[in-house]
């Protein structure tokens, strides 16, 4: 694991509860209560055997042909494993945070570090929509974070022992955390809002992330996509603040950043962003320079900006990016 705020996870004044007798998490309590949401052990089966017949394809393929070479606001804000985000306690109650960045950054991998550090590290009950990828690609993807399995590996069917040892290794953790997980090919507004005012009042949830803001089809149709996107963002808010609980949800952002000299996002970049801007409590805009340069300096360090941040400073705080295992690091871990 990448973080180290053990507890329960939340930030207190004191800073975080670094009891070592913090309760392991227990045997997933939750089932499946709709076609397309389920707790991980509940996926684990299916997962495991996609993972399967994706080597078992290509055992084929490669038998027919040659080998392929803490301050403001940190009371109660629950810990994403990154200093400076905890040190300012982001994730607190009834708030919005926008994680927004250019396709490919890894804007959906940042909000799986979130879940992972509230669900697997600190035993909180997480609901994750995933309305860009399905339920193997996402909880492989947190296999390979916590594992340290190369994603590819899984993905093209070439796990070695010393993979499979560490998915085991890892396994019973993963699936045993408070992690919900929904697939729906299609949401709107009202079904996420009822899902989770379900959920929440079934097992108490403590986060929801939502990868996906634009894919979120909004209570009523308009002409105007900026009108719709700011009804969700508005609808979004308001299931925090009813709630009580953080929401974090992905975002994209237009082309502007890419005609910059530096290609830095701002908060200008937010697509149709006027609404989504005000209703957000915190914006992080994720920057990586090797995202557009590969032989960049800064090859493997990525920015989490925030630009704003309603309960304190604005700041840039710098993490490492290990795209191979899924996940953003603290730079001093390895
Ligand atoms: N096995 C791997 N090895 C190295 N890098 C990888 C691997 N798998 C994915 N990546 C990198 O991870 C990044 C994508 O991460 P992520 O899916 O979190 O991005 P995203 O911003 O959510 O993307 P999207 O635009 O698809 O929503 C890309 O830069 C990709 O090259």
């Amino acid at each position: 694991m990448t973080t180290d705020t053990p507890g329960d996870g939340t930030l207190s004044e004191d800073g975080p509860d670094a009891s070592p007798t913090s309760p392991q998490p227990e045997a997933a309590p939750f089932f499946r209560v709709a076609g397309d949401t389920a707790a991980m052990a509940d996926w684990l089966e299916e997962a495991l055997d996609d993972i399967e017949a994706i080597g078992q394809r290509n055992f084929a393929v490669a038998s027919a042909q040659p080998p392929r070479s803490e301050g403001w606001g940190r009371l109660d804000a629950i810990a994403t494993g990154f200093e400076g985000l905890d040190a300012v306690g982001i994730l607190h109650p009834g708030s919005l945070t926008i994680i927004a960045s250019r396709p490919q950054v890894g804007r959906t991998t940042l909000m799986s570090d979130f879940c992972r550090a509230a669900a697997i590290k600190n035993n909180l009950p997480t609901a994750v929509f995933s309305l860009e990828e399905d339920q193997t690609r996402f909880f492989t993807r947190l296999l390979s974070a916590e594992a340290r399995v190369a994603r590819h590996h899984i993905h093209c069917g070439v796990m070695t022992d010393e993979d499979w040892t560490r998915l085991a290794r890892r396994m019973p953790e993963v699936v045993g955390a408070p992690l919900i997980l929904s697939v729906p090919a299609r949401l709107t507004m009202a079904e996420l809002s009822e899902r989770c005012h379900k959920l929440a009042g079934e097992h108490g949830l403590r986060l929801i992330a939502i990868d996906g803001l634009q894919a979120i089809k909004p209570h009523r149709y308009s002409d105007l996509r900026e009108r719709e996107v700011g009804d969700v963002a508005r609808g979004l808010k308001t299931l925090a603040r009813e709630l009580d609980i953080p929401v974090v949800v992905t975002s994209h952002l237009n082309r502007s950043a890419e005609t910059r000299y530096n290609r830095v996002p701002m908060l200008d970049d937010l697509r149709e962003s006027g609404a989504v801007t005000y209703e957000a409590d915190t914006i992080i805009l994720l920057h990586r320079e090797d995202a557009y340069e590969k032989d960049s300096p800064r090859a493997g360090e990525a920015d989490l900006i925030v630009a704003k941040n309603r309960q304190g400073p604005t700041f840039t705080e710098t993490i490492a990016f290990q795209g191979h295992y899924g996940r953003f690091v603290r730079m001093m871990t390895t």
